[in-house]
């Protein structure tokens, strides 16, 4: 018991008990705890991707998803050579893909040497350890490169604890799925225990205790976080949401001058920034958040919750779109879905249709490159022009839109017009026998 205890100690306290436990069962995480920038990433590894879309799912819409995966990918800092699509009912419950499929893949990293597979969806622990012993590679699930692109980007303690807190919980399972076989032919029975269950019992045990730890870690961090936060009560806040690549911190340093980190890459803000905003003598209190991206995985909106608690809190949500991305319908739905997902789903917004720069109503699905077996028909589907977008937006939601270029400033004064009546209404709203400022009378979404 002393020994036990002592060896427990030991885990916790010492860094090498849970790198162990990473080395030998998780070598999957590999990637996404060792390089500490995009920038300063070693050399490009080669990746081949691999999607398995239900039979009515339209072509166009696979190679979208193919592209956001490519995206990813690279954002992690992999070169895409491949991309290789199975339509299937239902994925293969052993490796994914057909076995067909999977001859093929394996034909082409045998033959290009590309370093590792990923894959648009979420793997079993099982289809993940097979797909490995088959294809020699590295294999990458969709949660497993969003981690890692999350690793990479966090930078303050709270962000780089929840990631860590995420890699553990993406691994714990997969612990146990290395051994569900052996579990499964002993049947049971203490004394046919062998070497192998003791070994992934510790290990078990080691990250069980780690995700405690970062736990403990992220309340305590929560904490201060909180104290900061009341010290701000009083200021009406105002939180930018969206999906990942829209503008977020591009309209934050537009608004608030701030130096927020924004480029063409996915992910690209992690942590959250708040800044003190005045518009007009209307004073508030603007946040950038992370950005979000369908099938994100819940363990992962989970350890950020304190990131998200900035939008939890906020009396106003600014949600941005990417017009000129072909899915910017889908987009919206998976930020507000994923808004219901953490309890945010009520708060007042106004809706920012962002790149109003790039939208080219003429330019279809066919701009992200066809594919074999294409759908010619759906190609030529014709989009809405902004004129005609803005008169079915403004007609169908209760909460104000705008249209504008945060790169090109178009509209740019419009949206600080808009805000600004906004806030003052929350404002006077809160404090209706101060009112320190002159609120705009006028209805604000006119
Ligand atoms: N053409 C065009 N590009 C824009 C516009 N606004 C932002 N961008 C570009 O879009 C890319 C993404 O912008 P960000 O501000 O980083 O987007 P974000 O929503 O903060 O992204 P994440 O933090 O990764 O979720 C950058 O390359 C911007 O320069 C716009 O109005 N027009
Ligand atoms: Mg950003």
């Amino acid at each position: 018991m002393a020994k036990e205890s002592k060896r427990r100690e030991n885990s916790t306290r010492h860094p090498g008990a849970t790198d162990n436990v990473k080395g030998r069962a998780g070598r999957i995480l590999a990637k996404a705890s060792k390089h500490d920038t995009y920038e300063t990433a070693p050399e490009a590894e080669t990746a081949i991707l691999v999607a398995v879309p239900d039979k009515r799912q339209a072509d166009a819409r696979t190679q979208e998803y193919l592209d956001e995966l490519a995206f990813l990918a690279e954002t992690a800092g992999a070169i895409v050579t491949k991309r290789f699509v199975q339509r299937l009912e239902k994925p293969d419950i052993r490796t994914f893909v057909g076995e067909g499929k999977l001859a093929e893949i394996k034909a082409y990293v045998d033959h290009s040497g590309a370093s590792m597979v990923i894959f648009d969806d979420d793997l079993s622990p099982s289809q993940l350890r097979n797909l490995e012993a088959e294809l020699q590679v590295k294999i990458v699930d969709r949660s497993l490169l969003i981690i890692d692109i999350f690793a990479s980007r966090a930078k303050s303690a709270t962000a780089r604890t929840q990631v860590e807190l995420a890699q553990y919980q993406y691994l714990l399972p997969r612990l146990t799925g290395l051994w569900t076989h052996l579990d499964k032919q002993r049947g049971g029975g203490v004394s046919q225990r062998g070497p192998g269950e003791t070994e992934i019992e510790t290990d078990r045990r080691v990250v069980r205790e780690r995700i405690d730890f970062l736990k403990e870690r992220l309340k305590e961090l929560d904490k201060q976080s909180q104290t900061q936060r009341k010290s701000r009560t009083g200021m009406v806040r105002v939180a930018l949401v969206g999906y990942t690549n829209v503008g977020k911190s591009t309209i934050m340093n537009l608004l608030s001058r701030a130096d927020v980190f924004a480029e063409n890459k996915l992910f690209a803000t992690v942590d959250s920034t708040v800044r003190k905003v005045v518009l007009e003598t209307v004073p508030f209190l603007l946040s950038d958040t992370v950005g979000f991206i369908r099938k994100l995985p819940t363990r992962l909106i989970e350890s950020f919750k304190s990131t998200l608690d900035e939008i939890r809190e906020a009396d106003l949500l600014l949600h941005v779109v990417d017009i000129s991305h072909p899915s910017f319908e889908e987009h919206i739905a998976v930020v507000n879905d994923t808004l219901k997902d953490i309890n945010a789903a009520d708060k007042p917004m106004l809706l920012i249709f962002n790149k109003i720069d790039l939208y080219n109503p003429e330019v279809t699905a066919e701009h992200h490159g066809g594919f074999e077996g294409m759908n010619e028909e759906e190609e030529e589907t014709p989009r809405p022009t902004l004129e005609q977008l803005k008169a079915t937006y403004m007609a169908k939601l209760h909460d104000p839109v705008i249209f504008i270029s945060a790169q090109e400033r178009e509209n740019v004064d419009e949206l600080r017009a808009m805000l600004t009546r906004r806030v003052a209404a929350i404002h006077a709203e809160r404090y209706p026998s101060v009112q320190p400022i002159s609120p705009d009378n006028e209805e604000w979404q006119s």
